[in-house]
């Protein structure tokens, strides 16, 4: 007998999920034929709040590569749509006019986004958040507008706002409701939510009701019932989602609001089954992979002729995706009268946690701040386990033992796959794992959402005990499965001297490499041999290779260095002459206290440059950028220190040097701290007699304060231990690691202990000033090389004049 004809329609992750497990079981039953509207391999729709975000890239999110589809045999017709169902004759055809066979149909076609039926609706600047498509579009909107607004404030709306505003949008979040994922949160939690996320910038009008978009051809704002009005230039609808049933309604498949289907997963018609967010089982329809998971099993088994017990609908969990926010819930999340609650609120650490209890069984809990504890009470709710339970764990928790070590082989570890302790740890001895990755690849854990990556690295590292490597496997993109420091070891010991060579020696799976590694190993490269490699232009990012800031309408932006934030009537009259001259938009002081030049013509640069004759000030560079200065005892009646004068050493010294990130700094001259070093990634306060050196501190998205690193008593010693922090943040952040982030992941004690070891510090310094020694400026640089004036400027001067 030949094999069985099987069609799927809807490339997404439930249609897919299930065609795996199918696989797993019979491998070669079925002769498989997959239907997808959107372009593209089966891609990971979670990972798009990330994407948004900035933490990973639209490559980075495809699950099952083009090469998938073709291991298994499988014909995939991607950017297809099927149109019509034949039950009769049993065949499916597309919008292309393609006719396909089958003896068994699975439809997955997921849902809609709900778009409110408002007056303008329809304008140029409204979209949802549902598919790559609507993420490149609010990224692209994000590079020419300033104002967003985000309709719904449930998971998506926030998830896409903490997106916009990571790509520098300013953020109103307009909810209907009176507090925040109203259902999936009880009010203490929502509000708590709202605190957290105002903290981090967003805005947020509630129970508010749009009754309008506003614009012309393209939107300029809302307004709402109560008469208020805001304006925006970017609209995004995320207001719940409707299963996608219109292929199956017409073509006669029984369906409510999604498409009804029994334990099976089979519909109303012989040999089609629905799985995912367009199925309607026990009249719910799902919008979390978690049961669309396992309803993907029981589907498997079902066509397989597999004996099982079907699907029984699912206790359901969510969890935010916002970094700096811990939220979870999952079950019954608000009391009735037969409920009892446990609910412990701390002030103190910005934690709260309720338990719901009926009949000793625990129904239902909302965490936020501390999360860890979710995917246990999510099992413990599965397995319909006695509250006692929960509090004996939770006693020994109190003892010291962590979390995964008190955790039984039941209890589950990724919630999303479905994925208990006991699996994975059988897993990891049955197939000697040792990589949070080799853990998804054998079991599926972390493999959507990826919140449960820390439980389930702590309980390889809880398994193998000392043999577990945790950080040295976290490729540096995926061309590579070698992890930063193992690139970095490969250079060293093989004397690798070019990013092609690296990648050709250490196997890349891409020849060319990425966006993502070839600006790393440029800078890899560069660290480890600063004398001899030769920087490849080519590799770094457009605004590094031009030496100059891209703005929204093509044109550049000029800032000349002004050490320590101090300049004098030359300098400013030859500016002021530039600007008249280049016929410049804006001339603008910046945060760091430097003159910013906006609006420069691409081919005005190199004649801006020379015409200024200042020093590049590096505010497009992952390198040192400003040291703001406060104009301290020279002047300040509070000063105790000379702050200009220590800051512009520290800018001299330190100017041009290449970093992991950029490095702004501020000179202080009594604890006021003018210059703001509270959140810089080095801030020098002045005290009597004594300097203090703050680190890791930022100002933007990521608010963090710096930490004091040390106190010194001369201006010798402050650049000595700068030097010494700064080159061992070179030596061992990951590209695009900013302090900030690098000092919490390492620890300030342990920083701390490496820059006192005088003997540490002494080489630190050394390397340092090795570095520091090929250091050109680049605009004179450039505007002595012919080859690179042509190729940067030249080519561009003839596109500009053919536009
Ligand atoms: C930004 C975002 C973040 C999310 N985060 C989380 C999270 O953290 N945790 C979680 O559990 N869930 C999350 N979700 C929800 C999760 O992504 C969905 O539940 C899941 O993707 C649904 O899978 P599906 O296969 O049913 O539908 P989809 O993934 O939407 O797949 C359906 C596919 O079918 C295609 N299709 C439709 N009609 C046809 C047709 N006629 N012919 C051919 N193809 C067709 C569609 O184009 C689509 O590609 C998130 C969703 C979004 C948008
Ligand atoms: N982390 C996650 O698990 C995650 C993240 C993103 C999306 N998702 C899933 O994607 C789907 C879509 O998410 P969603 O947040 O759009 O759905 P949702 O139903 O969870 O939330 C929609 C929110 O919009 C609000 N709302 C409804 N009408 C409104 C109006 N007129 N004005 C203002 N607010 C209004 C509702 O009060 C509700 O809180 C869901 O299935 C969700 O589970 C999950
Ligand atoms: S930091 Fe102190 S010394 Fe410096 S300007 Fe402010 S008040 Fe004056
Ligand atoms: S909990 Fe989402 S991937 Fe594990």
């Amino acid at each position: 007998m030949g094999k069985q004809k099987l069609i799927l329609i809807g490339n997404g992750m439930a249609g897919v999920r299930a065609i795996e497990e199918i696989l797993k079981l019979l491998p070669d039953q079925f002769d498989i034929t997959v239907f997808g509207k959107e372009p593209y391999p089966n891609y990971n729709r979670i990972q798009l709040s990330k994407v948004l975000q900035g933490d990973t890239e639209i490559s980075d999110i495809t699950i099952n590569e083009w090469e998938w589809y073709e291991e298994n045999n499988i014909r995939l017709y991607p950017g297809e749509t099927v149109t019509t169902i034949n039950k009769k004759e049993k065949f499916v055809e597309t919008d292309k006019g393609r006719k396909e066979e089958y003896d068994y149909l699975i439809i997955a076609t997921g849902s809609n986004p709900f778009m409110i039926p408002l007056p303008g609706v329809d304008k140029e600047g409204v979209t949802a958040f549902r598919d790559i498509k609507d993420c490149e579009k609010m990224i692209e909107y994000s590079n020419k507008y300033k104002r967003a607004a985000v309709i719904g404030g449930g998971l998506l709306g926030l998830e896409a706002a903490r997106g916009l505003l990571n790509l520098g949008m300013e953020v109103d979040v307009i909810h209907i409701s009176d507090y925040l994922m109203e259902r999936q949160l009880d009010k203490a939690a929502g509000k708590l939510l709202q605190k957290e996320l105002e903290a981090q910038g967003m805005k947020f009008l509630l129970e508010k009701e749009t009754v309008e978009i506003t614009g012309k051809n393209r939107v300029t704002g809302l307004k709402f019932k109560d008469g208020g009005k805001i304006p925006a230039d970017l609209v995004v609808m995320a207001v719940g989602i409707k299963p996608n049933v219109q292929l199956a309604a017409d073509n006669g498949i029984e369906v409510n609001r999604g498409i009804v289907v029994n334990d099976y997963m089979e519909t109303s018609e012989a040999n089609i089954f629905a799985v995912g967010e367009c199925a309607e089982h026990d009249q719910m329809v799902y919008g979390l992979v978690a049961p669309l998971y396992e309803q993907g099993q029981a589907l498997a088994k079902r066509i397989c002729g597999m004996n099982h017990q079907g699907y029984k609908g699912s206790v359901l969990s969510t969890q935010l995706k916002v970094s700096g926010v811990d939220v979870f819930s999952t079950g019954q999340i608000n009391e009735t009268n037969v409920t009892k609650s446990i609910k412990v609120f701390d002030e103190w650490r910005g934690t709260y946690k309720k338990i719901l209890v009926e009949d000793e069984k625990i129904t239902g809990a909302v965490l936020f701040g501390d999360t860890q504890e979710g995917n246990r009470l999510l099992s413990l709710i599965k397995q319909k386990a006695n509250i006692e339970e929960y509090l004996e764990s939770e006693s020994s928790e109190d003892s010291g033992e962590s979390l995964v070590a008190s955790m039984s082989d039941e209890e589950l570890i990724c919630g999303c796959n479905g994925v208990t302790k006991g699996t994975i740890v059988e897993a990891i001895n049955a197939k000697g794992l040792s990589t949070v990755d080799e853990v998804k690849g054998a079991t599926n854990a972390s493999r959507s959402c990826g919140t449960c990556k820390s439980l389930v690295s702590d309980l390889l590292e809880h398994t193998l005990g000392d043999a577990f490597e945790a950080d040295q496997k976290e490729s540096i993109c995926t061309c590579t499965e070698l992890s930063r420091d193992e690139v970095i070891a490969e250079i060293k010991e093989k004397g690798l001297t070019h990013t092609r060579e690296v990648m050709h020696v250490l196997e890349w799976k891409t020849e060319e490499g990425c966006s993502k590694c070839k600006p790393a190993l440029n800078y890899y490269l560069g660290m480890v041999n600063p004398t001899e490699y030769e920087d490849e232009k080519e590799s770094r990012f457009v605004n590094e290779r031009m030496h100059a800031n891209i703005q929204n309408n093509g044109t550049y932006s000029v800032v000349p260095r002004m050490y320590g934030g101090v300049t004098n009537s030359d300098d400013l009259r030859k500016i002021a002459d530039v600007a008249d001259k280049y016929e410049v938009g804006m001339i603008k002081l910046t945060g760091g206290q430097r003159i910013d030049l906006l609006g420069v013509k691409k081919e005005d640069l190199p004649s801006v440059w020379k015409d200024l004759d200042m020093p590049s000030g590096h505010a497009y560079a992952k390198s040192v950028r400003t040291v703001k200065t406060c104009v301290g005892a020279n002047f300040c009646r509070f000063g105790t220190q000379d702050s200009v004068g220590m800051g512009i050493q520290i800018e001299k010294k330190f100017e041009g040097l290449n970093t992991p990130h950029k490095v702004k700094m501020g000179v202080s001259a009594c604890p006021r701290n003018c210059a703001e070093g509270g959140v810089k990634d080095v801030g020098v306060i002045g005290l009597d007699g004594t300097w203090e050196i703050h680190v890791g501190g930022n100002g933007g998205t990521e608010l963090r304060q710096a930490e004091l690193l040390t106190k010194v008593k001369t201006e010798e010693e402050v650049l000595e231990y700068i030097g010494a922090y700064l080159q061992y943040y070179r030596e061992n952040a990951k590209y695009l690691e900013r302090t900030s982030a690098w000092v919490e992941r390492v620890g300030i004690a342990h920083v701390q202990e490496v820059v006192e070891d005088q003997f540490l510090r002494n080489e630190l310094n050394e390397r340092l000033d090795e570095a520091l020694s090929v250091y050109k400026e680049p605009w004179n640089e450039t505007n002595n090389d012919e080859t690179v004036l042509k190729d940067l400027f030249e080519k561009v001067h003839a596109t500009a004049i053919s536009k």
